[in-house]
């Protein structure tokens, strides 16, 4: 009993040390896709182990191979890369893990890279000491005591940030896009469809390229970001405000919106959605559903993961949400049919249909 005790306790302030060093796992991150380490392991899909020096050799005229070694240890203990020793040299290569981070590796998307390099940002880490202020005063985002002003406003004004945003977006967006395309079909007699909050407009881009008889597609998002969107054939870019108005269309598709809004915020966008659709149209909603039960599972940390950073960047009170409190919203919107589509470990469908 004694013993069992001792170690169980022993066992905590192991847990509690990992958990208290646990920056230097994202950071860690940062640090090798600014070196551009993914894609030199990558290498057009070659993968070879090697060893921190050549990785070092292909990214940086000169560098320490020990401190990248030391990084690329650490991060194979999160199954980032996979460590090979041989003659007490370690080479490394990447995981599967590791590979969601190689630029353009289908030829589609940015990869994971850009995503990790936009969590990072100085305006963003600036926040982050803050979060605690979100629990004494909810009226104000940790964001906004840093920089003045809301984190959207702010990326508008700075054009490398907005650049990095859509390029972040694009990165998840691809691949999860493929995913909901490859199972969903919910856009059958579909005419003219609305993307809101669409950044450069890739899911439009797959959606309209999957489904010839969506004649057009509209991307609506803040008039700074469409400034910045490709030409997509058949896409228009609109510039507004989803809490102000929304485009008529057909259909509505909103991906990785509404958690980034407070529960009043949430029904008056969808009231806006309701208002632009005809009696039997769809908004569909691809968003995280929050599972009601608190477990270690991956998915679960990702998402109670998010939800603090929706708190500390975006809104405090916006929130990652279960399909019972989504389902709750879109009734008080008026939508009276609604049904779910469980398609990818972080995305889910909500059909709500006029
Ligand atoms: C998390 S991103 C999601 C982007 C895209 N739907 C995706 O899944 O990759 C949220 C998007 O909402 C846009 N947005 C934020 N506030 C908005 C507003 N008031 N009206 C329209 N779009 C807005 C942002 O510019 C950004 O592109």
């Amino acid at each position: 009993m004694e013993e069992e005790s001792r170690e169980s306790r022993n066992t905590a302030r192991l847990r509690m040390m990992e958990l208290a060093n646990m920056i230097s796992v994202p950071m860690s991150l940062n640090a090798i896709v600014r070196l551009n380490v993914p894609d030199a392991i990558w290498e057009g899909g070659s993968n070879t182990p090697l060893s921190a020096a050549q990785i070092l050799a292909r990214v940086l005229p000169s560098g320490d191979p020990e401190n990248l070694q030391r990084i690329l240890r650490m991060l194979t203990s999160y199954r980032v890369f996979q460590e090979q020793v041989t003659h007490s040299e370690r080479k490394y290569s990447l995981t599967e893990i590791g590979k969601t981070l190689v630029t353009d590796a289908d030829g589609l998307s940015y990869g994971y890279g850009p995503y990790v390099l936009q969590h990072h940002q100085d305006a963003l880490m600036g926040a982050w000491p803050l979060v605690h202020e979100a629990v004494v005063d909810p009226t104000c985002e940790p964001f906004v005591k840093v920089h003045g002003e809301p984190a959207y406003g702010y990326y508008g004004k700075r054009p490398e940030m907005n650049d990095l945003m859509q390029k972040a977006m694009s990165g998840i967006s691809v691949p999860v896009m493929t995913a909901l395309l490859d199972v969903y079909d919910g856009f059958g007699g579909v005419q003219r469809l609305v993307d809101v909050g669409g950044s450069a407009g890739d899911s439009l881009r797959m959606i309209l390229r999957k489904h010839p008889h969506v004649r057009e597609g509209i991307n609506f998002d803040l008039p700074e970001v469409v400034a910045k969107a490709p030409q997509i054939p058949r896409v228009t870019h609109v510039g507004g405000n989803m809490l102000e108005s929304i485009p008529a269309a057909d259909a509505i598709f909103m991906k990785w919106i509404l958690t980034t809004w407070t529960d009043d915020e949430v029904k008056l966008i969808m009231e806006n959605c309701y208002k632009a659709l005809p009696v039997g149209g769809k908004m569909i909603v691809c968003d995280s559903m929050l599972p009601e039960k608190t477990d270690e599972s991956h998915r679960t940390r990702a998402l109670l993961e998010a939800d603090i950073m929706v708190m500390t960047i975006y809104k405090t009170k916006g929130k990652q949400r279960t399909e019972e409190e989504f389902r709750r919203l879109g009734h008080l919107a008026g939508f009276p049919h609604i049904q779910a589509f469980y398609i990818d470990y972080v995305f889910t469908i909500l059909e709500f249909r006029k």
